[in-house]
């Protein structure tokens, strides 16, 4: 590995055997359109381009950009973009999924983002064991930001071998599929404020006590500690209506 995949980088796998076992979790098609964050190499994108419609890979490391155009030259449904993906604009015309071997410490930037791309259909992400115990905890910030927008589910816990360098930590396939539900990014900003102060349970600074018990009336809520995603909504929706946020 050079200086700049260390920098960019972090947890390669490159045994096509090993592609496989992952991708057969993942559902691809002929009609789909996969957005792939970081092919790196175009290990994992070999086996998108074979299957898809289209495959979007996007790089940021200007120098395996030749690479990945060179192995992908004689095909004509994949598009190399050199780019950050935290900065490259979506489409919002149509559906399209999403993968990604993303260095981990892009994973909640990448969440944060998606979570505002209603027409990311499906997102199949490799991240760390714990990150995703966090996406899936509706008691942390974390989990409650994400859960409106996507149910999640682990796919597959990928055996440490497949990496290398071998990551120190454990690593799961996870898929994110996308609810109906959606906000601007205005609404979105007051959600995180609120959400913020709702994990910290500062409940007497979002609400006085009589909102609160109506707040939880209106959800249909029985134990706070416990609430399902639309309980969360209905809440946040309480405390918008009763602070003139609507
Ligand atoms: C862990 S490597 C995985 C490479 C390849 N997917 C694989 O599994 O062999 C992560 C890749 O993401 C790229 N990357 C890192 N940050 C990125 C960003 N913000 N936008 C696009 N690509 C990025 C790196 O340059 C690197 O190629």
């Amino acid at each position: 590995m050079n200086r700049k995949s260390v920098r960019f980088g972090q947890n390669f796998v490159t045994s096509i055997n090993d592609i496989n076992k992952i991708c057969k979790k993942i559902d691809v098609n002929s009609n789909d359109v996969y957005f792939e964050i970081g092919p790196g190499k175009g290990h994992f994108t070999q086996y998108f381009v074979e299957r898809a419609k289209e495959v979007i890979a996007i790089e940021i490391d200007s120098e395996l950009i030749p690479i990945l155009n060179n192995k992908f030259s004689d095909l004509d449904n994949i598009k190399i973009v050199n780019h950050d993906f935290m900065s490259y604009e979506l489409p919002s015309t149509f559906k399209y999924k999403v993968f990604g071997n993303i260095p981990f410490n892009l994973s909640t930037s990448i969440i944060r983002k998606l979570s505002l791309e209603k027409y990311a259909d499906e997102i199949y992400l490799i991240v760390e064991l714990g990150f995703a115990k966090r996406l899936e905890d509706l008691n942390r910030k974390m989990g409650l930001m994400l859960a409106p927008f996507y149910e999640i589910s682990i796919l597959y816990n990928i055996p440490k071998r497949y990496f290398h360098p071998i990551p120190s930590v454990e690593v799961v396939l996870i898929k994110l599929k996308r609810t109906s539900y959606n906000m601007s990014m205005k609404e979105y900003i007051k959600y995180e404020d609120f959400i913020e102060k709702w994990v910290k349970k500062d409940y007497n600074v979002l609400f006085t006590k009589n909102q609160l018990k109506q707040a939880i009336r209106y959800g249909n809520i029985d134990n706070l500690r416990i609430l399902k995603v639309d309980q969360i909504l209905s809440i946040f929706e309480s405390y918008k209506l009763f602070n003139g946020l609507k």
